[in-house]
């Protein structure tokens, strides 16, 4: 007898997007750049120079975009707030247009009955204050605190779930300490300062929000949970280091006031001792955390791999996706059960998990079939439900992504969207996942 995966009442069914990856018209209406359209407009950083000038001219075609996630019976959609949009230096003055246009689109999801999810910071930091130093300055804890404040005046009410911040570590790890994403810097000494103001920031919002917010917020990670290849000690330890340093990093902070132990063993001298004020600032409670979820990492020791000491060992047995992530859904139920026994059970809200699989540029009479996407969404949407049968506390799932988008740095060229964009056209078409996800959406997952 197979089990049934209808999932509980109330469970939430959404979607999930990015400003700099969908909006297009950075700088329209007196918005200010962010490190993102500097980046991008950076010769040699992004994949064939592509950039966020029109990308899925979300920024006008909004309604449009509502009204295909009102189609397939979306209850909650997740999407980022552009800071500079908002505060085009950063800080002090406020650009009211820029407030404006996600005013009109948290109340056109409002009249579809589609419940608005705001990420506060999803990358795209205002360039002014990276000027200023950006996340290596302990001010920008103050920067983001006033920039959440006038977000939670304008929209708290409407918008009843806040997420603070959008994966600190891919932030610090790839702004920082790779180099690969915005701003850029390949510095070991920066990274631990990076991420330690982020957490500040967070919980400053945090604070912020305590004082004239009435509904819920949380912060966003990425959690990719670590296997040893092997059973000796060496690769144990290399797992472990590598999940303290992405996946404990900062959920310890939160929740238990303290980093993990082996951060000085990873950054030694270039790890800081920080004041007990911060850790009391960092760990003030919240009300949910979003897990963004795409793979798994099976974790060897290596001595060449700098600076964690530890590599992934390649799983040729499954299926591997455009990014070069292996499709692993037990890696989702095992993440969320973790979470669960180290954290006490929190609120989870699965807020991105998706894959990119190759789709063609243009549909074909009106069809795009991804049978790959359809078959990673059951299965991860049943790894869902294995982990709320283990008793994990899981409020909804958002689908990374909406669209078709730009990936950053790999600019266009991967696809993660359950509707296809025709970046010449802006024509978008669901794809057969989209009208998967919609049917399970319909029949809250008795179809899985
Ligand atoms: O790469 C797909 C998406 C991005 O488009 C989102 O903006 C971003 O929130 C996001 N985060 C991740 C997970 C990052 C990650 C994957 C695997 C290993 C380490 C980190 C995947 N994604």
């Amino acid at each position: 007898m197979s089990k049934s995966y209808v999932f509980p009442e109330g469970f939430v069914w959404g979607a999930a997007t990015a400003a700099y990856q969908i909006e297009g018209s950075p700088l329209a209406d007196g918005a200010g750049p962010s490190i993102w359209q500097r980046f991008a407009h950076t010769p040699g950083r992004m994949l064939n120079d592509d950039n966020g000038d029109i990308a899925c001219d979300h920024y006008n075609r909004f309604r449009d975009d509502i009204a295909i996630m009102k189609s397939l019976g979306l209850q909650s959609y997740r999407f980022s707030i552009s800071w500079s949009r908002v505060l085009p230096e950063g800080k002090g003055r406020v650009n009211q247009k820029g407030l404006d246009f996600y005013e009109r689109l948290v109340d056109t999801l409002l009249e579809n009955d589609i419940a608005p999810v705001a990420t506060l910071f999803h990358w795209d930091l205002p360039a002014a204050l990276d000027d200023r130093g950006g996340w290596l300055n302990p001010d920008v804890a103050d920067w983001f605190g006033e920039y959440s404040e006038v977000m939670f005046k304008r929209l708290d009410g409407r918008i009843k779930r806040w997420a603070t911040l959008n994966e600190p570590w891919v932030v610090t790890d790839g702004g920082y300490l790779h180099g690969a994403l915005a701003p850029g810097h390949r510095n070991r000494f920066e990274a631990p300062i990076a991420s330690h103001h982020l957490l500040r920031a967070h919980g400053k919002s945090v604070q912020a929000y305590r004082a004239i917010g009435q509904h819920d917020i949380g912060i966003v990670v990425n959690i990719e949970p670590k296997y040893a290849a092997s059973d000796s000690a060496e690769d144990q330890a290399a797992r472990d280091r590598a999940e303290a340093y992405m996946n404990r990093q900062y959920l310890d902070p939160v929740f238990f006031g303290k980093y993990p132990e082996q951060m000085r063993d990873i950054f030694g001298e270039a790890w800081p001792e920080w004041p007990q004020a911060d850790m009391d600032l960092i760990s003030q409670p919240i009300d949910f955390i979003g897990v963004n979820y795409y793979t798994r990492n099976v974790t060897r020791h290596d001595e060449s791999s700098w600076p964690l000491k530890a590599s992934p060992v390649r799983q040729p047995q499954h299926t591997y996706t455009e990014t070069g992530w292996e499709v692993y859904p037990q890696g989702l139920t095992d993440t969320l059960t973790w979470v669960k026994q180290r954290y006490g059970n929190p609120q989870v809200f699965i807020t991105e998990n998706g894959a990119a699989f190759f789709d063609p540029p243009k549909a074909e009479r009106g069809r795009v079939r991804d049978p790959l996407r359809v078959s990673y969404l059951r299965q991860h949407l049943r790894a869902v439900h294995d982990a709320i049968d283990a008793g994990c506390n899981i409020g909804g799932y958002f689908v990374w992504s909406l669209l078709d988008n730009l990936e950053w740095s790999l600019g266009y060229s991967k696809r993660f969207g359950i509707v296809h964009v025709d970046y010449q056209t802006q024509t978008r078409t669901p794809k057969d996942s989209a009208r998967y996800y919609a049917g399970i959406v319909a029949s809250h997952g008795a179809r899985l």
